[in-house]
């Protein structure tokens, strides 16, 4: 039975420090576009996910593994890396291309805020696209649980406190406890006020206004569908594969 009132909500990656993690159930949520991206390449068959801080450590781990099963995915700036096999488009993700393969992941965002949970008790990869799965999950948990947003570059990202509110919401039947905390409030507050049309209000988001020449507005569209799978990818040991609880 999850404790509504011990949910902490960190808006950002750069707003926290890895041991406020540890013990902690952690859900990592980078709605545009990184964990909807993982959450698609587990769909589609990939096989294990290894999330990396920067475009060093991704080469370092590409140089000593096999190519044949392995594909180097990222962005900067919203942009597939030059010689990367992917960029962050969740929409790259097909079967014909990621089935059976591990991927070595690398975003701006999303893979540096997964990495900052390595400490903790479990952490899983939320999306919309997994929204009641995640949920689901949570609610067997007995550690406290930590939703970590992502958002951009330190700062807080409108579609990804959306998503931890819709988390909160579902977690407590829409009624929030008095003394839940402040994340908790805020994010519960967002969802509660623009929970109704979350693909307009993702779409008027600074992320998609600011990316939405390079990612397009079918990318945005993909990520604001709800409840499209049950896939529930788990960070174990430094890569992100697929569990049953
Ligand atoms: O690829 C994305 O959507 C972003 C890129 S940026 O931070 O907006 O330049 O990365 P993500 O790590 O998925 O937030
Ligand atoms: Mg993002």
């Amino acid at each position: 039975m999850v404790n509504i009132e011990t949910i902490d909500v960190f808006y950002s990656l750069h707003s926290f420090q890895e041991d406020e993690l540890r013990d902690k159930t952690v859900v990592i949520i980078d709605v545009l576009r990184a964990s909807s991206t993982i959450v698609t390449a587990f769909m589609n068959g990939a096989k294990a996910i290894i999330p990396v801080g920067d475009m060093g450590e991704a080469s370092k781990i590409a140089q000593n593994v096999d190519s044949d099963n392995y594909l180097l995915c990222g962005e900067k700036d919203g942009e597939k890396i030059e010689g990367y096999d992917l960029g962050n488009s969740p929409l790259e993700y097909l079967k014909e291309i990621v089935e059976g393969k591990n991927l070595i992941f690398n975003t701006t965002n999303g893979t540096k805020a997964i990495k900052k949970s390595l400490g903790s008790s479990k952490t899983y990869i939320a999306s919309f696209l997994n929204v009641s799965a995640i949920v689901d999950e949570l609610k067997k948990q007995e550690n406290e649980i930590v939703l970590v947003c992502a958002g951009w570059k330190g700062r807080l990202a409108f579609e990804d406190m959306l998503l931890a509110g819709n988390i909160i919401h579902l977690l407590c039947n829409g009624s929030l406890p008095n003394g839940s905390r402040d994340g908790a409030k805020v994010a519960f507050g967002l969802y509660d006020k623009f929970g109704d049309d979350i693909s307009t209000v993702i779409h008027q988001s600074n992320h998609a206004t600011r990316l939405k020449d390079i990612i397009g507005t079918s990318d945005i569209d993909y990520c604001c569908q709800v409840d499209i799978t049950d896939m529930l990818p788990r960070l174990k040991e430094g890569m992100i594969t697929l569990t049953d609880g």
